[in-house]
């Protein structure tokens, strides 16, 4: 379980986060949802610690996040955020096998295991044809699924994901959806496609400038209401007819014709 306490974070003078509070089952699927600037990043990047906390608390599994030792966190969060720089262009196979780094000591060399993990991991994210493949000549979504693939073989308990359909074509989206959410882990991911985390999430955190504005199941957070006053758009919510999910269909004025 994941706690997160009265977490507030500022920017310079720009205060980005107000007094998050919320808490992450175990083996839940949470989507994180906002606007664009809402601080759904920043909340992330706390979690996987890329930011220090500055005020406020997150417990893991009851310790306090900041205080575990560097390789336990590794073994115990993966993340595929936005901006992952590689400074070296490694191949992918190569990427892939970083995610095994947090399990060995040091100098120790890849064993079969090792080899395997890194396989199917490429497998199940389709991109083992790529596995020769210099990472930076990769287009943006398949950059996007060996990241994933690293993250996989990391084989961690918690499992942060910043956008993690974007780049992706549609096949890929859900593919990528399915497979996460198949996991019999912890997922935290900040999603832009409603609909997509309305499918898949087991609940949403709404945020608005920096705060949380509902949580819930999709059921009840997604609402015209909520739709409006966050997004600012109009929308029709109804039942996906194929897996029972709210579906939205969003409209804005004017694109509605007068006869
Ligand atoms: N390093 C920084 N310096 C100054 N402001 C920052 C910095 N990082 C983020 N911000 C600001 O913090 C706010 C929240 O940013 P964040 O990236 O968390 O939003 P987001 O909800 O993830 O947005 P998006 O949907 O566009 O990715 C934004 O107003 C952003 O401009």
């Amino acid at each position: 379980m994941i706690t997160i306490q009265n977490v507030i974070y500022t920017i310079g003078e720009h205060r980005i986060l107000q007094d998050m509070n919320f808490t992450v089952q175990e083996g839940h699927f949470v989507g994180i949802i906002g606007p664009n600037g809402c601080g759904k990043s920043t909340m992330l990047k706390l979690l996987y610690r890329y930011f220090q906390l500055q005020q406020g608390t997150i417990v893991l599994h009851e310790q306090d996040l900041m205080q575990v030792p560097q390789k336990i966190f590794a073994k115990q969060v993966a993340v595929v955020s936005q901006d992952s720089p590689v400074l070296f262009d490694f191949s992918v196979k190569e990427m892939v096998y970083m995610g095994r780094t947090p399990h060995k000591k040091w100098l120790e060399s890849d064993t079969a295991s090792d080899e395997e993990i890194v396989l199917t991991c490429m497998q199940r994210t389709n991109i083992a044809h790529l596995a020769e493949r210099s990472f930076g000549q990769l287009s943006g979504g398949e950059k996007k699924r060996v990241l994933l693939a690293r993250a996989l073989a990391q084989q961690a308990q918690i499992l942060i994901l910043d956008e993690p359909t974007n780049h992706l074509d549609i096949e890929h989206q859900f593919q990528l959806m399915d497979l996460v959410a198949d996991l019999p882990i912890t997922i935290i991911a900040a999603l832009h496609d409603l609909n997509l985390a309305a499918s898949y999430c087991d609940e949403l955190i709404v945020m608005q400038k920096g705060e949380i504005y509902a949580m819930g199941r999709s059921e009840d957070v997604l609402t015209q209401q909520m739709l409006m006053d966050v997004f600012h758009i109009q929308a029709d919510i109804s039942r996906n007819p194929f897996t029972n999910k709210p579906h939205l269909l969003f409209y804005s004025n004017a694109q509605i014709k007068t006869p």
